[in-house]
């Protein structure tokens, strides 16, 4: 039915009078996936991985910038006017909000019946025959034809969207957080509609979501997207069951458990989607993956070592400013002098004082170690090369710092970026884990006890 293949949206920035472009936001940055006739595919990711966009470009209501999209076979991209007024009527999308997606003047009927009349259906009683129709098979009843839409819940709105949606018999729909906007109560409803809505129809659906319990009851397959690319892509069971890149475990072991005596997960989430006009180099997850690959001559615990590499990445990113952070350590130890009398016991001398008296500022070097949470090193000449870079960020040169931390903490993650491909358990993962790099770098330590990806789970 639909098969997406580099799928690129990107925005330019532009600066001046002449709009010169100087940059570009990636929103969406090479996406591929198929989706099959009568089949569920879930879209997943945080807010900002690119979800939104990649529906709106593949559904060409955004003209990608790059990449194809073919629709039954033919490339969308290569539609003529007629060819693609037709691919509008088979392909629709539901948007997350019911309320903002309703002219509050028109009522329900009106609003429904609006595509019926823009696609040719002249005849006024047809028209009503199949809002009417279409209303009920979302589980409305028909007279909610002559209600306006603050007369409806939000329940009935999002079923009154859907029946707007489906009311020019699509094949393909395309539903951005169809149930974020709901109770969950509610969302439960919706939910057993769109399953049966789907069976019925011989639909398929893109749901687009960043709530997996929502894409685990709903979907068949799933693609999980970080940075305007897809990361890890499979059947629901698979992927939820034995994630296999870093960034499918930690959203997994984000989804709360309703057992309150569960442990906490090893995985948790730390930071920010990256600002898609500043991909940091490599795999785009690194500076967050507690996971993210030694060199095979190191033999750091892996905390110390994903701080580094934080560090690095930060370092690389030009996102390390001295004087900011000194402030903001000045500011904590004066808060912290008044509740408690002293700083943390971890800052170094500069900033260890007597509680009684008023701290001094702390120096550039303690206040980036502290918000970067540096490690002490065993290893000597890691140590000081550290130390070395840290002095050099504090001294403003932050290039030198970069090239001292590229030689003295290298890794794969931030060479190169991985490619989606086949892991042991089937589905694919864009993870250095997973392929020819594993068996140069070392495996072991890589994440399994403190990451927790074992050999086992890969297995
Ligand atoms: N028109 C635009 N111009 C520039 N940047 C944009 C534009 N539209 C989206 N972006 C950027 O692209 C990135 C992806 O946005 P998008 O809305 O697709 O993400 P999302 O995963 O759907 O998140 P959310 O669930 O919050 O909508 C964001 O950083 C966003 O700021």
């Amino acid at each position: 039915m639909l098969t997406v293949r580099g799928l690129e949206k990107h925005y330019p920035i532009t600066e001046g009078l002449l709009r010169r472009e100087v940059g570009r936001v990636r929103a969406v940055d090479g996406v591929d996936f198929e989706l099959r006739r009568g089949e569920t595919l879930g879209l997943i990711g945080e807010s900002g991985c690119g979800k939104s966009t990649a529906a709106r470009s593949l559904l060409h209501l955004d003209e990608p910038t790059g990449g194809t999209v073919a629709f039954d076979g033919d490339e969308v991209g290569e539609f003529d006017r007629q060819r693609r007024r037709r691919f509008r009527r088979r392909a629709q999308l539901v948007l997350q909000n019911p309320t903002s997606s309703f002219d509050p003047r028109l009522t329900i009927g009106e609003s429904v019946a609006e595509p019926l009349e823009i696609h040719g259906m002249t005849d006024a009683s047809t028209r009503r025959a199949v809002v009417e129709d279409t209303l009920e098979r979302t589980g409305l009843q028909a007279s909610m034809a002559d209600r306006y839409p603050h007369e409806l819940s939000g329940g009935q709105k999002q079923r009154a969207a859907l029946a707007r949606a489906l009311v020019l018999d699509p094949d393909l729909v395309v539903a951005d957080e169809p149930v974020s906007a709901l109770d969950v109560s509610v969302q439960a409803e919706i939910i057993a509609l769109l399953r049966r809505l789907v069976s019925t129809f011989e639909l398929s659906l893109l749901v687009i979501s960043h709530d997996m319990g929502v894409v685990r009851e709903l979907c068949d397959r799933v693609a999980v997207m970080y940075a305007g690319e897809i990361v890890e892509r499979g059947p629901v069971e698979s992927v939820f069951e034995r994630p296999q890149h870093p960034y499918t475990r930690a959203l997994v072991a984000a989804v709360p458990t309703p057992d309150p005596r569960a442990e906490p997960r090893p995985f948790d989430l730390h930071g920010d989607v990256p600002d898609p006009a500043e991909f940091p180099d490599g795999c785009r997850f690194h500076p967050r993956c507690p996971a993210v690959i030694q060199p095979p001559d190191a033999d750091l615990q892996q905390r110390e070592w994903q701080r580094i590499v934080a560090f690095r990445a930060a370092v690389d990113a030009g996102q390390v400013d001295p004087e900011a952070l000194v402030s903001a350590v000045e500011v904590d130890v004066s808060v912290d002098t008044d509740t408690s009398g002293g700083i943390d016991a971890s800052a170094d001398a500069d900033a260890a004082s007597d509680a009684s008296s008023p701290s001094p500022p702390p120096s550039a070097t303690t206040a980036i170690r502290a918000a970067y949470d540096l490690p002490t090193l065993d290893d000597d000449e890691r140590s000081s090369a550290l130390s070395t870079a840290v002095d050099a960020v504090s001294s403003g040169d932050a290039d030198h710092a970069s090239e001292i931390l590229e030689d003295a903490f290298p890794t794969v993650c931030i060479r190169e970026n991985p490619s989606l491909r086949p892991t042991d358990l089937g589905h694919a993962a864009a993870c250095h884990l997973h392929g020819e790099v594993r068996e140069t770098e070392t495996e072991a330590k890589n994440g399994a006890g403190e990451s927790g990806v074992t050999s086992s789970d890969e297995a």
